[in-house]
């Protein structure tokens, strides 16, 4: 069957209502990573706020998992950790009968701040799930079986809100060519090769980090730092800001394409410098949405680079392809 989640875009996060043991909560789809979670009535009452909290024992077809237990910690330092059950979820038309739902008992402070999201969906390979004793699938991988296609599509906005498709992919969302490259799941990830950029239209080869992620979960395009570097060479009155943890340059400043090559095909995706910049950070500064990676092996192509594409993510042959729309 098909489905579509249409997520309500908060600056930096595509969020997408889900039903939950007939419970809807507002969750995160995160390719990065590869647990659900939600907020649960079990956290204080200071931690869920205006939060949506789910309640197991509101849900007629809750299963509890046990002795089971997760724990997880992003790369931009949050984290959550809870016991985990099992429960009907339900996406625009997808149903998940059986699907490992993981309660959150302990949330850090920037998602109890985040009143936009009351958890996440992990859209990664369950590798990385943090499930213990065992790790369990995700709600993609709970579908594939039943999906006319073994595909998902994410066609996010800038201001508008994006789209999530699960089970077929809508040829009218995108023009030209679908660029198609091989993803080697074995970190987790939907990780695929990139060893090359591009800056005001000129290419070089990158000789640091040689592959990269998609990751809807991440609002940046995280390159490797020497790349970073070599971009905003080219931005007049741009420094790296510790107070800001980036790259800041003055608002007026012109700010050339970049692109970042997808796969070793040769394909170069890129972002018109008018959409390179993030955020005001005040006094007419401005932070990039092009930032280094702190020096990991893996770039991490977040929302800045995928609102620019539709994306296609195929757990059938495992591959990741984005074309121009
Ligand atoms: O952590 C994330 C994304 N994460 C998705 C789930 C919600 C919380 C934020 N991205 C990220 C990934 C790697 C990083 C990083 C940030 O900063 C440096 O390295």
């Amino acid at each position: 069957g098909e489905v579509s989640a249409t997520p309500e875009p908060n600056e930096s996060e595509y969020l997408s209502p889900v039903s939950i043991g007939g419970q809807t909560l507002n969750l995160d789809f995160d390719t990065g990573s590869a647990d659900l979670w939600v907020f649960s009535t079990s956290l204080s009452s200071s931690s869920i706020g205006q939060h949506a909290a789910f309640d197991p024992s509101k849900s007629s077809t809750w299963e509890d998992y046990p002795g089971a237990s997760w724990q997880i910690m992003y790369g931009d330092g949050s984290g959550a950790s809870g016991t985990v059950g099992f429960d009907v979820v339900e996406i625009g038309g997808a149903t998940a009968s059986r699907q490992a739902v993981e309660i959150a008992t302990k949330v850090s402070s920037s998602f109890v701040s985040d009143e936009n999201n009351d958890g996440l969906l992990g859209l990664g390979f369950s590798k990385i799930n943090t499930i213990e004793p065992q790790p369990q699938k995700t709600f993609f991988e709970s579908i594939l079986p039943k999906l006319d296609q073994p595909v998902f599509t994410a066609d996010l906005e800038d201001d508008a809100a994006g789209t999530y498709e699960f089970g077929r992919i809508d040829t009218t969302k995108y023009t030209g060519t679908l660029h198609v490259t091989p993803v080697d799941s074995s970190n987790g990830f939907w990780e695929f090769a990139s060893t090359a950029y591009s800056i005001g239209g000129t290419t070089y080869q990158n000789s640091g980090a040689s592959t990269a992620i998609a990751d809807t979960g991440t609002s940046l395009l995280l390159v490797d730092d020497n790349v970073a570097q070599a971009f905003y060479a080219q931005v007049q009155g741009s420094q790296l800001s510790r107070t800001a943890g980036g790259y800041v340059y003055p608002c007026s400043a012109q700010v050339p394409d970049f692109g970042v090559q997808i796969g070793s095909s040769g394909f170069i995706a890129t972002i018109p410098g008018s959409d390179i910049t993030f955020a005001e950070v005040g006094q007419g500064t401005c932070f990039g949405g092009v930032q280094g990676n702190g020096g990991g092996g893996i770039q991490i192509f977040g929302d800045v680079l995928l609102k620019q594409y539709f994306a296609v993510f195929n757990g059938g042959n495992e591959s990741f392809g984005i074309a121009a729309k």
